[in-house]
């Protein structure tokens, strides 16, 4: 089978935290879509948000994660495509919980808030957890779109 391909993308503030989770992505046996931006010159978190939020409605991942300097403004942006359920983590049980009761679609870090271990354990922990389900959550989670 072949790797799941994980979309990420950042602003400015972002970009150097993408680069190494690009390389964490590969290194938990993923693919990563990288949707930019490429370099540290300033650009505007909607673009990147809006971008990452088509290539899930286009199927060319089932998830993503999103980078800027606090994973907030990029994460609004990214809540407002009703298919994205954007969750902003600082540690693994954040990241966990945004999993299993929340089903996120999207880890939203911020690279000026969290340290590479600390994003990195974000990271893996996201993707290595699955959705709990249930009655409460499914419910819940079915009022959100
Ligand atoms: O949207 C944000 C705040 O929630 C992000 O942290 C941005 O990356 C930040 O606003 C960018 O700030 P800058 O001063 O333009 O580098």
């Amino acid at each position: 089978m072949p790797p799941e391909t994980i979309a990420i993308a950042a602003d400015h503030a972002g970009f150097e935290l993408k680069e190494l989770l690009k390389a964490e992505l590969v290194r938990l046996g993923f693919q990563s879509l990288d949707l930019g931006t490429n370099g540290p010159e300033s650009v505007d978190y909607p673009d990147f948000a809006d971008k990452l939020a088509a290539a899930l409605k286009e199927g060319r991942a089932a998830r993503g994660v999103l980078i800027c300097g606090t994973g907030i403004g990029i994460s609004i942006a990214a809540n407002r495509h009703r298919h994205v359920r954007a969750a902003v983590c600082h540690d693994g049980t954040s990241a966990r919980l945004a999993r299993q009761h929340n089903n996120a679609n999207v880890l939203a870090l911020g690279a000026r808030l969290l340290g590479p271990e600390v994003a990195k354990d974000c990271l893996e922990t996201f993707l290595a957890t699955a959705f709990e389900g249930g009655e409460r959550h499914t419910r819940r989670v079915g009022k959100l779109s």
